[in-house]
């Protein structure tokens, strides 16, 4: 089934008024975090607030994750431990640079009672995730009868390791952004873009948001609701590109019918695989409208 991840929101899991706001808030998904945004000395409470409000439900239709603490932290084990049960939908590995930490997180959660519906999403965002990304997705995807369902690029940290320049246009990132691009999709994966962190800079965000959709990311990770219009409208197809792909599926079934398997539309060639991609814009928009009416 194809669900829409236009904007997945952060929200700080020791922010117990951002987590109230985020069951209002049209993001397709929220991050609910136990990582970056909660200090040491509240992880723990955060950790049980975010599970009570996972298992408290009303969220629908926007996914639940829950971004844990990296393994190899104090806090991780407990942290999947916990989410194991918590009715989230799914739970995001921060730092994952290598496949058998997949496989850990895969085998801790089911020691821990998860379900198999509980899904895993890999946060990429060290260079050594990046060199590792295919392996990574490989690991235990979904469409394998995995856990994975997901990448989500962490630019903040993957740009300081990297030493590289926060710059419009996001050259420095580009190689990164393609090669996740590339693990996430071998393996059928959704792929999420990362974050734009200047909060005043409404065209920046815009560009990226526009830059990620070309790319072919699914959407793109936010830290503030007021972004989230935004994002949504950036990775929606368009009402011309709906109508673009109604006029291919008819276009190569007249074909079809006819003895053709390929045709012309708009002096565009059409084959099946144009159709598979319109059909595919076609379902993304009915969810996004049945969304949209409630
Ligand atoms: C950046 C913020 C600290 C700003 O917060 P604040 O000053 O409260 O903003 P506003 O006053 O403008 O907020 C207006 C209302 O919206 C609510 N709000 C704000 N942010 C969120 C949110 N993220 N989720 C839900 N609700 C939110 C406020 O509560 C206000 O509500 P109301 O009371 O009704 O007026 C803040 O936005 C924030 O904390 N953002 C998230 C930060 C975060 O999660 N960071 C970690 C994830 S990003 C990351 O880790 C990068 C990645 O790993 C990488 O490496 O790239
Ligand atoms: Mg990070």
């Amino acid at each position: 089934m194809i669900l829409p991840r236009r904007s997945l929101l952060y929200v700080p899991g020791a922010n117990a008024r951002a987590l109230e706001k985020a069951r209002t808030l049209p993001a397709d998904g929220l991050i609910l975090d136990l990582e970056d945004s909660v200090a040491p000395e509240a992880k723990a409470e955060a950790r049980d607030r975010v599970v009570a409000a996972a298992q408290a439900g009303g969220w629908s239709p926007r996914e639940v994750l829950i971004r844990a603490n990296a393994l190899d932290t104090p806090w991780g084990m407990d942290d999947l431990a916990a989410i194991a049960t918590s009715d989230a939908d799914g739970v995001v590995l921060s730092k994952v640079e290598r496949p058998e930490t997949v496989r850990e997180a895969g085998a801790a959660l089911s020691a821990a009672g998860a379900p198999d519906s509980l899904a895993l999403w890999c946060m990429i965002e060290t260079p050594l995730g990046v060199l590792n990304a295919a392996a990574i997705a490989g690991a235990t995807p979904r469409l394998a009868g995995g856990r994975v369902a997901g990448l989500i690029l962490g630019t903040s940290d993957l740009a300081k390791d990297l030493r590289a320049a926060h710059e419009p246009g996001r050259q420095p990132l580009l190689t990164a952004l393609g090669l996740c691009l590339l693990a996430g999709r071998a393996y059928g994966l959704a792929v999420i873009d990362g974050v734009h962190l200047d909060l005043e800079d409404e065209a920046g965000f815009a560009e990226s948001c526009r830059q990620g959709a070309a790319l072919g990311f699914d959407g793109k990770s936010l830290i503030h609701p007021k972004t989230i219009a935004a994002a949504n409208t950036a990775f929606a197809p368009t009402v011309e590109a709906v109508e673009n792909a109604h006029r291919v599926i008819a276009a190569h079934a007249a074909a079809l019918a006819a003895g053709r398997g390929v045709t012309v539309v708009d002096g565009r060639l059409v084959e099946a695989l144009h159709v598979s991609e319109a059909e595919r814009l076609v379902a993304l928009d009915r969810i996004i409208a049945e969304r949209v009416r409630g």
